[in-house]
Parts: C-alpha cells; sequence; structure tokens
C-alpha cells in the first residue's frame, strides 16, 4: 500500500492547497466531461431525421448506438487505457483521451455528412462489413447496413474510447486534486454537470438541426467543435497539473508495470461487489434510458416530445441532487448505506413502470417514479465512484477504474440486446411500435436491482469486517488507514 500522495512542498502551499485552484481544475474536467457526454447523445433525439435524410431504419439505428463500447469491450481498449493512466498519468491519458474524442468525433461527423453519401468511401462500405446477422457477429455490422451508418458506427467505437478513457482520468485527477478534501462533492459536480450534458442534447439537437435548410449533420458538427474545446479543456488542465507535479505533489504511478498488478486487483473480494454492483445498476439505467421514452409511449399514449419532456426531469433531477449527497459523503460518509438505498429505489421505480404506470397510466405516478428514479441515479453514483480510493491502492487507481469501466461496459453492450429480445418475445405479433407491453423487460431491470441491492448489503457487511472506511466521512479513510488494512490482510494470507 503507498502512502499518502501529498508530499512535503519546499516552495510553500501546494496548488491543490488552494480552493480556488482545485477547482478551477475540476472545471476544467467537467467541462471536457460535459462534452463528451454531449457527443454521446447527439444523435439521440435525430432518429426520425436520421431515417428521412440517410435511410437509417431503427435497425441502423440501434447498430449505430451500440457501437460505442465495442472497442473497449472485445478489444480491451478500456483495460489498456487504465494502464496508461497508472504509468503515463492523468495530464498525458486526458490529452490522448480528448484528442482520441475528437478523431472519433469527427469520423461520426463526417459519416452524416451529404458530402460523405456521394463519396468513393461511401461506395466501398456498401460492398463491405456486411457481415452475417449470427451469433457469433458481436460486431455492429450486418448485412445491408447503410455506409454511412458502418462509418459513424467506426467513428463512434472509437469516439468510446477516448470517452471511457477520459472518465477514468478525470476520476483519477479528482483523486490527485481532492483527496482529503472535497472529493466526493467534487466527483459529484462532475457527474451533475455530465447530467445536464444529458438534458441539453434532447432539447438541443432538434433545434440545431431544424434551422432551415434541415440537415441532420449540423448537430453532430457543433459537438464536434465542442469536443475540440473539451480536448483544449484537457490541455489547460496539463499546465495546472504538471505545475501541480512540480510542486511535489505527484500522482503514484505504477512504474513499472506488471500485469500481476491487475491479478492483486481481481483477486481482491471487495472489488469483485464494486464491480457487479456497478455493472448491474448501471445496465439497468443506461440500457433503460434508450428504451424509456418508447415505455413512456406505450403506457401513457404520449407522442415522442411529450415522452421526451417527461423523461427530461430524469438526468435533471440526478444533476441537482448528485452535489448534495457527495457533499453528504464527504461530511458523513455512510456510502454503503447510499448504494443500498439507491438500489431499492430503482427496484420500487422499475417495478412501478412494470405494473402500476400500465394499469393506472397516470401521469403523475409516472412523474413520480422518474424523479425517484433520479434520486436513486444520484445516490449510487455518488456513493460508488468515490469509495474505490478507499479500496484500491493509490498506485493502481488508473487500472481499478478501467476494469470496473470494462466490467460495466459488458453490460452496457449486452443489455440492450437482451431487454430489445426480451420485448419482442414478451408481444408476440405485435409489430407497432406503439403497442408495445414493457412489463418483463421492466422486471428484468427490476431484477438488476435487487441483485446490485444484494451486493450492497455483503459489500457492507464486508467493509464493516475489514474496515475499509465506506461508512466513515471520505477524509477519515485515509492512507494510514489503509496501510493498516493492508497490513492485516498480508497477514491473514
Ligand atoms: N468521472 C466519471 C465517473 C463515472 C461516471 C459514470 N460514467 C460511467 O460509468 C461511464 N463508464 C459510462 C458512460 C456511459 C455513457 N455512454 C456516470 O455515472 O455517468
Amino acid at each position: 500500500m503507498t502512502t499518502s500522495n501529498i508530499k512535503a512542498n519546499p516552495l510553500g502551499a501546494a496548488l491543490c492547497e488552494k480552493k480556488w485552484a482545485r477547482w478551477t481544475a475540476l472545471a476544467l474536467l467537467a467541462s471536457a466531461m460535459f462534452f463528451a457526454y454531449i457527443f454521446v447523445d447527439i444523435l439521440s433525439p435525430l432518429q426520425e431525421l436520421l431515417q428521412e435524410q440517410r435511410g437509417w431504419d431503427p435497425v441502423a439505428y440501434g447498430h449505430f448506438a451500440g457501437s460505442e463500447p465495442f472497442l473497449n469491450v472485445f478489444v480491451f481498449f478500456l483495460i489498456f487505457a487504465g494502464i496508461i493512466l497508472d504509468k503515463m498519468g492523468v495530464r498525458f491519458t486526458a490529452v490522448l483521451s480528448g484528442a482520441v474524442m475528437v478523431a472519433g468525433g469527427s469520423l461520426n461527423y463526417y459519416a452524416v455528412t451529404q458530402g460523405f453519401q456521394d463519396s468513393a468511401v461511401a461506395v466501398f462500405l456498401t460492398e463491405n462489413l456486411n457481415l452475417p446477422s449470427a451469433w457469433w457477429n458481436v460486431t455492429p455490422f450486418y448485412a445491408g447496413m447503410p455506409a454511412s451508418a458502418k462509418l459513424a458506427a467506426i467513428g463512434f467505437m472509437i469516439f468510446g474510447c477516448g470517452a471511457e478513457m477520459a472518465g477514468i482520468t478525470v476520476s483519477r485527477g479528482i483523486v490527485k486534486w481532492f483527496k482529503g478534501k472535497e472529493m466526493a462533492l467534487a466527483m459529484g459536480v462532475e457527474m451533475a454537470i455530465a447530467r445536464v450534458g444529458v438534458a441539453v442534447v434532447v432539447v438541443g439537437a432538434p433545434v440545431i438541426a431544424s434551422i432551415v435548410p434541415v440537415e441532420v449533420s449540423r448537430p453532430v458538427a457543433y459537438a464536434v467543435l465542442l469536443l475540440i474545446i473539451g480536448l483544449i479543456c484537457f490541455i489547460t488542465y496539463g499546465f495546472m497539473d504538471k505545475k501541480l507535479d512540480s510542486q511535489g505533489v505527484q500522482e503514484e504511478k505504477d512504474d513499472p508495470f506488471r500485469v500481476r498488478d491487475i491479478g492483486k486487483i481481481l483477486r481482491l473480494p471487495i472489488f469483485w461487489l464494486v464491480a457487479l454492483l456497478c455493472v448491474l445498476y448501471y445496465s439497468a439505467i443506461f440500457p433503460f434510458q434508450k428504451y424509456a421514452i418508447n415505455m413512456l409511449q406505450c403506457n401513457l399514449q404520449f407522442s415522442a416530445k411529450d415522452a421526451g419532456l417527461v423523461f427530461f426531469i430524469f438526468p435533471l433531477g440526478a444533476a441537482a441532487v448528485t452535489p448534495f449527497l457527495g457533499h453528504y459523503l464527504d461530511k458523513y460518509g455512510k456510502g454503503a448505506t447510499m448504494l443500498i438505498f439507491g438500489a431499492v429505489l430503482m427496484i420500487l421505480c422499475h417495478l412501478t413502470f412494470a405494473f402500476i404506470v400500465p394499469a393506472t397510466q397516470s401521469v403523475i405516478v409516472t412523474l413520480t417514479a422518474v424523479v425517484v428514479l433520479g434520486i436513486s441515479f444520484a445516490l449510487v453514483p455518488a456513493a460508488l465512484w468515490p469509495s474505490v480510493p478507499k479500496l484500491i491502492d493509490e498506485k493502481l487507481i488508473g487500472s481499478a477504474y478501467a476494469l470496473i469501466f470494462w466490467i460495466q461496459n459488458i453490460g452496457l453492450y449486452a443489455f440492450p440486446m437482451i431487454i430489445g429480445s426480451v420485448l419482442v418475445a414478451s408481444n408476440p405479433g405485435v409489430t407497432d411500435p406503439m403497442k408495445y407491453n414493457y412489463t418483463v423487460p421492466m422486471c428484468v431491470f427490476a431484477s438488476c436491482g435487487v441483485a446490485a441491492l444484494l451486493l450492497g448489503f455483503a459489500l457492507k457487511a464486508l467493509d464493516a469486517k475489514k474496515g475499509y472506511g465506506l461508512e466513515k466521512p471520505n477524509h477519515v479513510a485515509d492512507d494510514a488507514e489503509k496501510e493498516l488494512i493492508g497490513a492485516a490482510e498480508s497477514m491473514e494470507e
């Protein structure tokens, strides 16, 4: 186990000790993530236009949308990203991730422009990447997929590598600047800003696209511009980070990296509890988001626009509450309890969508469930991510975040497909997309919540036994305490 990352600074107070400086660093990191979250969902509200202008049917859109985690999951890019982060540090990895996002985003943009439609690349892609729809074809490509959707998927999977790399880097950056201070609050603010990005896109993308002449690629162009600004934010952050390093406040780097370090993380039972809780919880949130609008339309007989307005409060509600919960965690702790409480709320909401909403068709009940789900989506992330540094040796924190993200991405990749199949199987003969019954898919989401809840109890019990400090305020479970735990564990072994 490592000792504290704060080393004596002969030049006076280190930059991270100054409130304005660490919050400026956070503003730069959070802005880049805000722009990344905008890009992730930029095409979500434009499905109709994509069909009209580029010929993407729902299958093509679904394959494009699901392509983001592909390289991270199947080419293990996230694992490499964690190793790069632990070896090269926050500054290098942040700029690299920003550049990868810009490259992938630009390709994605080019794919949806009119210029691409008329190019030789389009002809090439129309004739290639026509993979059969067989069980082994885990790629987003299939025979007959529009060329623009193929290239957009390639761009989106490259973007996905940058976005997830940025996610782990920003988490490690926040640990570097805020450890022993308002760390959970800072992570909460960062995630709240990201949620606002999702809400902005739902409203903003259709408005930008519908400026005459109506053009589906225009919002993507703006989003790429924002990614470039995000890269500039990361570069600017790099100067602050360098200054901090020069003051002796260097992050612990894993030098040289050894594969057995990953093994060390994988052997920790507490790591598996956190990672499995994460994949189960997030699999019932992000994939649910993809179906939520249609579920609301089917249950309430709403238009897509009205259903979108109801669902709009979900990310905004989460954004409003997350920083307060982060602050609560810093001050009072109770991280494991928050995870349990968040899972309970999620189960209740999904069961409400499964049984009560279709039976009552009540807008009030639906709105209440959406708000409560937003609170759940604040409780779990606010407690989960700041708890990781309490469990893992600081110099392996990048790899630990990366492994958790990787396991989470497997769920994010698989669940939209699982839910799609469950939806079709539980609605035999239904072809009208407004007539689906969502009871069984919602029960699947609720059962993820039940499994996450059980893991939450197990986590709390293991924490009570081993004293990781999950229930303690952030600054209490410091490195000295981790060292004691580490020593106790080595004695047990
Ligand atoms: N500093 C970031 C903490 C994680 C925030 C978390 N995001 C994720 O878990 C991403 N791996 C998944 C994003 C999926 C979007 N395509 C969050 O709560 O958003």
